[in-house]
């Protein structure tokens, strides 16, 4: 590749698209700065890359579990040896600090290494049979070829947690990555490719969403799509795998609750609302967006929840003093502008920030203040609907009940946390909260890759990534029954 402009990578070959046109992206601390491009590929495009995954797939399913592993073990070493450069690739295209992409960069590492270790791990049962005379057993085998489909907020990060269990299950994959993270995407894959994967077994196309994110949905040699994203495409592509019979598995939004209890360590509970709410920049689907507080500790908890705010520097994520970055596009900053204008407009207090950051260097970026807004009542749009910006609404309750009620009064259920030594609250929250990652004396987001990922309601297809729980996706199951 010449430096940041990237091919799709397609049989084992960095290849042009038929279209012969490219798709910029920008800096969105500096939108005037071109970060590299990718191709805006076509239905061709994507229809090479199924027959490559697809001829490559019956060889990469024969090799053994440990060889198979060897090759992701690869792809970690080389991603350890590059991550300087793809995390400082990910700040630039998509805005998050230098830290937390390196942060994610290492995940991604540790990603590879988990599921590497995975193919020399069982892989089926043996199940008495009412035959003496019989073995009979259970073998997990794989799906065929999986099309993935992932976000810009996690470039690193979440392709290679849909990736790694795709492959060390034997699967073959194309890769459509979101085109605000595809730059970054593609120094993934370079990392595949000097990993030295077999030619067909690891694709990338990039393009738009409604030709190569939809053409993989539609697809009948795509036998599994995996997405994270917005909940109207997830939506929508599981309508059409569904369709045509194919599996698939969705991750999308959520609106996540944070209680903080009277007796809650309050400085505690402070810092893991402004980490959970504005790390990335609010950009996370496990983000806490609703923080509700019981009322004798109200006045207490907001105070001191607003002076930590005002102390967050927002700035460039390549400048070491920058705790937030800008928002990842321009898309996403009008998003939120609109939210906030929203919560204004129905009677929300806006207590802090709010307003546009444009003085200095921050000129030509897309950064929003940290923003938080007192007052929410639960009928209001900022109090329903996932925002994925720096905004936070505090509500208030008299009880722990009625935190879990409000908490639990929106169409999402990924993550959920409480702030409380009380046990009796704590068993509650457990049994009570519709959640699928129930958090106690700690923030919303933080995801641990050997642990099942997912929510509830809306925010999921019930299905669960990463950990032992991403077998069940990316594997069906022969059940043998052996008599000689
Ligand atoms: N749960 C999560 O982690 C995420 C949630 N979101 C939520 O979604 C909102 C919008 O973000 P956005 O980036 O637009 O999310 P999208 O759901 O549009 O994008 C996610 C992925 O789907 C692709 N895509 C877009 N349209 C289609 C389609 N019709 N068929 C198949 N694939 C498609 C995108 O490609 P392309 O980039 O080319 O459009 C991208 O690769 C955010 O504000 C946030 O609320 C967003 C990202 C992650
Ligand atoms: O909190 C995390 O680390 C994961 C978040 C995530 O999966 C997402 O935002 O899409």
């Amino acid at each position: 590749m010449s430096g940041n402009a990237f091919l799709n990578y397609i049989g084992g070959e960095w290849k042009a698209s038929a279209s012969g046109e490219v798709l910029e992206s920008s800096n969105p601390a500096n939108k005037n700065e071109v970060v590299g491009s990718v191709q805006k590929s076509t239905k061709s495009d994507l229809d090479e890359a199924v027959a490559q995954a697809k001829s490559a797939q019956k060889a990469w399913r024969k090799l053994a579990g440990a060889e198979r592993g060897n090759y992701l073990y690869q792809a970690a070493a080389i991603l350890e040896e590059n991550l300087e450069e793809i995390a400082t690739t990910m700040t630039k295209e998509m805005g998050k600090s230098l830290p937390e992409a390196k942060g994610e960069t290492t995940r991604g590492i540790q990603i590879l290494k988990y599921y590497a270790g995975e193919g020399m791990r069982s892989d089926g049962d043996v199940i008495p049979s009412t035959d003496a005379g019989a073995l009979m057993f259970s073998k997990r085998v794989p799906i065929g070829v999986v099309g993935v489909i992932t976000p810009w907020n996690f470039p690193v990060a979440i392709p290679i947690w849909k990736m790694a269990p795709a492959l060390i299950y034997g699967n073959t994959i194309v890769l459509k990555p979101a085109t605000e993270g595809a730059v970054t995407a593609a120094k993934v894959i370079e990392c595949f490719e000097k990993a030295g994967f077999p030619a067909g077994v690891v694709n990338y196309v990039s393009g738009s969403g409604s030709v190569i994110g939809q053409g993989l949905a539609e697809h009948a040699d795509v036998h599994a799509v995996t997405f994270t994203g917005s909940n109207n495409v997830g939506k929508s592509i599981g309508k059409i795998v569904a369709a045509r019979g194919g599996k698939y598995q969705l991750e999308m939004g959520g609106k996540n609750p944070i209680i903080i209890a009277e007796d809650a360590d309050i400085e505690a509970a402070v810092d893991a609302t402004l980490s959970g709410g504005l790390k990335s920049t609010g950009q996370k689907c496990t983000c806490s967006s609703r923080v509700i507080v019981q009322s004798s500790i109200y006045d207490q908890f907001k105070e001191r929840l607003i002076g930590k705010a005002k102390e967050i520097t927002v700035g460039d994520g390549m400048d070491a003093s920058t705790w937030m970055g800008p928002c990842a596009s321009e898309g996403q900053f009008n998003t939120v502008k609109h939210y906030i204008a929203k919560g204004k407009e129905e009677g929300a207090t806006l207590v802090l920030g709010g307003n546009e950051l444009t003085d200095g260097k921050l000129k030509d970026g897309y950064y929003i203040e940290p923003t938080i807004f007192d007052d929410v009542t639960t009928n209001m749009t900022i109090a329903q609907e996932e925002i994925f910006g720096p905004v936070l609404s505090l509500m208030k309750v008299d009880t722990i009940e009625d935190a879990i009620e409000l908490a639990n009064d929106v169409e999402f259920g990924l993550s959920a946390s409480i702030f409380t030594k009380n046990i009796d609250h704590i068993l509650s929250f457990i049994d009570d909260i519709e959640a699928g990652l129930v958090r106690i004396n700690s923030e919303t987001a933080g995801v641990e890759l050997q642990a099942p990922f997912g929510g509830m309601k809306a925010s999921s297809s019930y299905s669960r990534e990463q950990g032992q729980a991403a077998k069940e996706f990316f594997t069906t199951m022969k059940t043998v029954f052996l008599k000689g």
